[in-house]
């Protein structure tokens, strides 16, 4: 990994005291490199968005340090904290645009706090809507955008003085799956092009496989999980990360189907892992040959995720029972495989 442009040590946020005190963010400590585009996913009041007000010193920690750009946000004060936040931008849900303005007047707002010249202002303006998609659009008013350019506009504004990192809270959790989709390729050009590290909040599994790196999943506060989005994609270690997975993916049958399947199909149902190391369909298939059994395909889905295969296969095997339990062995060695016993115990 690159020098990490965030540093979060031992870092600890609580509102209020006595017993009404609320552990917001309890001993977070993670690093986060230079030009990565990290994700950190929980449910609601899981501490997401305070963790990412402490990096701008929008909330200051209880405890522990926050490192920006070798700077410790953590020990500095207000007027410290100015050039900071001058290097960092932030895009929310509901976009925060002044209705009264034009778009390109938003855009140039931050530039105008920052004392930059009229004619400096006009030219980055022109340079910002040329990159979001909205050259047409410099005169018209937030309220006739549509969202997805709404938040274009957002975007611009908030890389209007060159922020070196951007912070993402539910950017796109107001808007529609197929403006999603653009938005979030927008923000991959934002950081393959200008390089910036981009920090995104969500709750949406879909958004962190599209566009993240690497991924911390929070609850009650604690970082629970950390890891590459493919990692914590194959191998989820808590529940509350194997229900996010499992919502974005939707590969494996529900309790409801697994009735249906096995209603309508003959054998054993089972559900096997598909990754691109170990277990690719044809390995799988193979291997079920070999010990001459039949596996039909009943449900399933596999995706990419960060360019590589993940997901899985439901089959229903036929054969004799223990070429099935040799079969099933074999597949344990490379892959995931679960069994469904109480569907057996209803035949
Ligand atoms: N200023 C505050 N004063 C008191 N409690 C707060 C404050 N800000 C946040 N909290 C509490 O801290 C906890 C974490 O909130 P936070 O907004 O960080 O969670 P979140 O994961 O971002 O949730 P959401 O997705 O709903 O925004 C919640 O219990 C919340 O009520």
């Amino acid at each position: 990994m690159s020098s990490p442009i965030i540093r979060l040590d031992g870092v600890h946020k609580v509102f209020g005291d006595g017993p009404g005190a609320v552990r917001a963010v309890e001993d977070v400590t993670l690093e986060i490199a230079q030009g990565e585009i990290f994700g950190v996913i929980g449910y609601s009041g899981a501490g997401k968005s305070t963790l990412v007000r402490l990096v701008n010193g929008l909330e200051r920690a209880t405890a522990g340090t926050v490192v920006v750009d070798g700077r410790t946000v953590s020990a500095m004060t207000e007027k410290q904290l100015r050039p900071v936040r001058a290097d960092i931008g932030m895009i929310f849900q509901q976009f925060n645009l002044f209705s009264a303005k034009s778009v390109a007047e938003n855009i140039a707002y931050p530039l105008r706090v920052a004392g930059w010249d009229k004619d400096r202002r006009r030219e980055r303006v022109a340079e910002l809507l040329r990159f979001v998609g909205l050259a047409d659009k410099a005169a018209a008013r937030p309220a006739e955008l549509s969202g997805g350019q709404k938040q274009r506009v957002g975007i611009a504004r908030a890389l209007a003085s060159s922020p070196k990192i951007l912070l993402a809270d539910e950017s796109t959790s107001a808007l529609d799956p197929e403006t999603t989709r653009d938005v979030l390729s927008l923000l991959r050009r934002v950081n393959a092009e200008l390089g910036v590290t981009i920090v995104v909040i969500t709750h949406e599994m879909d958004v962190v496989k599209y566009l993240c790196d690497r991924v911390a999943v929070m609850e009650g506060g604690r970082v629970v999980e950390l890891g590459s989005v493919y990692d914590v994609f194959s191998h989820p270690t808590q529940e509350a990360t194997r229900r996010f997975v499992g919502t974005s993916l939707r590969d494996r049958p529900t309790p409801d189907v697994l009735a249906r399947l096995a209603a309508s199909h003959p054998g054993t149902l089972v559900t096997v892992g598909v990754q691109e190391d170990h277990g690719s369909s044809a390995q799988i298939m193979r291997t079920l040959a070999a010990n001459a059994v039949d596996g039909a395909i009943v449900y399933g889905g596999i995706t990419e995720i960060g360019e590589r295969p993940f997901g899985s296969l439901t089959l229903a095997l036929t054969g004799e029972p223990a070429a099935i339990e040799a079969a099933l062995a074999e597949l344990r060695h490379f892959t995931t495989v679960q069994e469904y016993p109480e569907l057996e115990a209803t035949r």
